[in-house]
């Protein structure tokens, strides 16, 4: 970039919270890093400073403008509003297609350099992607063009996002039980249940959590199902017989049900790295899931007609060939599995799974190794940005 550009560039990102923490969560995972890595001075718009809150505790939910580990954070209110051209940065990100306002784009056009202007989209593994990575939509109107930016798996897209140090951070946690221990006994866990084979269930509301409880109850082994507080809330709410909050916990037979409080992203990817299976869901905690060294089930975002079952499946044909249990749990997890399955084969579909764990974590470290390979997003997103300039 350094090479393209005399100075370092500003970069402005829109977002809009369409629900649940995943939009605010891809944001401000790009916009610490674009600040803390690569010295970016960044703008970050956000309508939703409630749920930003929840991942980063520091934001005040009432400010306009305030600035959260060096990041500008603004509070987006409408579409309305002029704009002038200096306000406008180098590079300016509309993350999910998020329209942003129109006399922000005017003040864009009318600025002397013409700023980069990229459309950050959804992360998928299908093949269309690669070909739809860069590509130009040009303004019907105005002298501007908009560029798509895609993450994906393949040298062919933007790549992940991940943090320069996090290969390292993790090392160090996982190698340490002194440390990993404590941060378990910081959030609550007793001895037994830190020496418990230990889940993180993060899902959406729809997913099968009571069968698979049933599951755990007969399990041959202890298990300790961390849940984050709101998360499957009815189903948390009937094996415990009390309100799912934070604190609260039960045990019946083999399964110990905790729930946690929401942490702090930093601590979300500690709880990753410390338990022995993961369930993520969404986009940015399945991602943190590739980097945790650890299995994991993802719980996909749902979209009408079922698109989600073709994503989820064009997942599993890149990252799980082989890992017949793993495909089989995760289709009938996401409700994409054969229509015969009923709530009876979970014991078994567990037990499948947990038998195969030992070959999962080995293609989790080898997917790992060949996400690496296609560079980060921030560094990837920014030489692209350096070479429209
Ligand atoms: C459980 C937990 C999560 N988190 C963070 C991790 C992630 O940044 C974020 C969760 O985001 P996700 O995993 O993406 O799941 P999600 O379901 O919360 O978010 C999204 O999914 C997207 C696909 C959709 O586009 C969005 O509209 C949104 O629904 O919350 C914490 O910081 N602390 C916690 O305790």
């Amino acid at each position: 970039m350094s090479s393209q550009l005399e100075r370092t560039p500003t970069l402005t990102i829109f977002c809009k919270v369409v629900d649940n923490y995943g939009d605010i969560g891809i944001c401000w995972r790009l916009a610490r890093q674009l600040q803390h890595e690569h010295g970016v001075a960044v703008t970050l718009w956000v309508d939703d400073l409630a749920s930003f809150r929840r991942i980063c505790p520091e934001v005040a939910p009432e400010s306009d403008l305030q600035v959260v580990q060096g990041v500008a954070v603004r509070r987006w209110r409408g579409q309305d509003g002029a704009y002038t051209p200096d306000q406008v940065d180098d590079i300016v990100i509309e993350f999910f297609g998020c329209d942003i306002p129109p006399g922000y784009i005017e003040a864009m056009a009318q600025r002397e350099a013409r700023p980069v202007w990229l459309n950050y989209e959804g992360l998928s593994a299908e093949e269309w992607v690669e070909g739809c990575h860069r590509l130009p939509s040009m303004h019907p109107r105005l002298k501007l063009t908009k560029h798509f930016f895609f993450p994906g798996f393949t040298s062919k897209t933007g790549g992940l996002l991940r943090e320069r140090d996090l290969g390292r951070e993790r090392a160090a946690f996982q190698s340490d039980p002194a440390q990993h221990r404590a941060f378990l006994r910081g959030l609550g866990l007793s001895e037994s249940e830190i020496d418990a084979f230990k889940v993180s269930l993060f899902c959406y509301p729809f997913a099968p959590v009571a069968q698979l409880f049933e599951a755990w109850k007969n399990s041959a082994e202890p298990i300790a199902c961390l849940v984050p507080e709101g998360v499957a809330a009815e189903a948390v709410q009937a094996f415990l017989g009390a309100p799912a909050r934070a604190g609260a916990s039960a045990t019946t037979g083999a399964l110990t049900l905790r729930v946690l409080p929401f942490v702090a992203q930093p601590d979300y990817d500690r709880l990753l790295w410390a338990c022995d299976l993961n369930f993520v869901r969404g986009e940015d905690s399945w991602v943190r899931a590739q980097w945790a060294g650890r299995p994991f089930v993802w719980h996909i975002y749902f979209q009408e007609e079922n698109l989600h079952h073709k994503k989820l499946r064009a997942f599993l044909d890149r990252y799980a060939p082989g890992l017949d249990s793993l495909q089989a749990f995760s289709l009938q997890w996401n409700g994409a599995g054969p229509a015969a399955a009923c709530s009876q084969d979970w014991p078994t579909l567990w037990s499948d799974l947990k038998n195969e764990l030992p070959t999962a974590l080995e293609r989790t470290l080898a997917w790992e190794a060949r996400m690496w390979e296609n560079g980060d997003l921030a560094t990837n997103l920014l030489e692209f940005a350096g070479s429209l300039r």
